[in-house]
């Protein structure tokens, strides 16, 4: 039994004529322990895929199943990390933390959670910042604290909607060391969307394509059969990694180009004058 499982699953928008039918017959597996990424393309549907999967929305038609079972609602099992932070504005960096790691930890002592608060805040290198408010912080710093407060959490599976997009290279690559870190040492099971391929092939088992929507489906996968712990620096002159680099960059290209292809046909307007305006 797959880990979690997605099968036949479509998901439409709207209904009658202002239906849009945003994924497609979307099938996949992911095993217990594994790392996949999904790339995929701007607006093609990779936070609906999230959605689905943590249990915020239902399918139209076809089956998300957890651990055998349909997945109904969220669950501190599924921890997401949201591109838009989210956070509570009237709490500190600490308090928005701790709030997360209370609810996940309800039977602990106010001192545990306060060191597990302290050691996830410290891990995203906010501790100078710990009792500031959101509007205090940069975005990157907001979106660190988002980090945080998934992680504290301790799920079983780690669900991450480009969760890096607004970081500079350095602290983007620093929380990826530290993601991989919690996912390797608390062997969790791991789901990065992103649209950045290199990130996918520093941090996955897997890449598997998101196609551009409407009606966006998955492609076919590429396995990263690279060693780990991977180095970022020796990475560059992996030919592995070159040429499964290539192979997705490739792939991508040709189905974008395909999409434009479609978006550019050409629509013969009708020839009509307007009539005169009378005021
Ligand atoms: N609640 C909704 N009602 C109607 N349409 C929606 C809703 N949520 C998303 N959509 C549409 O579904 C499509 C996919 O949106 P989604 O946010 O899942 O894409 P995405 O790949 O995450 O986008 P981005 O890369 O911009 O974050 C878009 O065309 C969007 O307008």
């Amino acid at each position: 039994m797959a880990y979690l499982e997605l099968k036949n699953v479509y998901k439409t928008y709207g209904q009658g004529a202002d239906a849009t039918e945003v994924l497609t017959d979307i099938n996949l597996s992911i095993e217990e322990g594994e790392f996949v990424a999904i790339v995929g393309f701007t607006g093609s549907g990779k936070t609906t895929l999230v959605n689905l999967i943590n249990g915020l929305l239902q399918p139209t038609s076809g089956e998300v199943l957890f651990k055998g079972e349909p997945v109904k609602d969220t669950s501190h099992d599924r921890g997401v990390i949201f591109q838009n932070y989210s956070l509570l504005p009237w709490l500190t960096v600490g308090q928005n933390v701790h709030m997360a790691v209370r609810e996940a930890f309800p039977k602990a002592s106010k001192s545990e959670l306060q060191k597990r608060v302290r050691d996830f805040v410290d891990m995203v290198s906010l501790s100078p910042a710990i009792n500031k408010r959101p509007k205090e912080l940069s975005g990157g710093m907001r979106q660190r604290v988002a980090v945080a407060r998934a992680l504290a959490m301790n799920p079983e599976m780690i669900i991450m909607d480009e969760p890096l997009g607004a970081l500079d290279a350095l602290t983007r690559g620093n929380l990826q060391d530290e993601i991989l870190n919690i996912w390797s040492k608390d062997k969790r099971t791991a789901l990065l969307i992103t649209n950045d391929v290199d990130e996918g092939i520093y941090m996955a088992d897997r890449i598997i394509p998101l196609r551009p929507g409407p009606n966006a489906t998955l492609g076919p996968e590429f396995k990263i059969d690279i060693e780990r712990p991977r180095d970022k620096t020796a990475l560059n002159d992996n030919p592995v990694y070159k040429k499964t680099r290539n192979a997705i960059i490739e792939y991508l290209m040709d189905i974008g180009n395909e999409r434009k292809a479609v978006v550019q046909q050409e629509y013969v307007l009708p020839d009509l004058s307007p009539k005169s305006f009378v005021a």
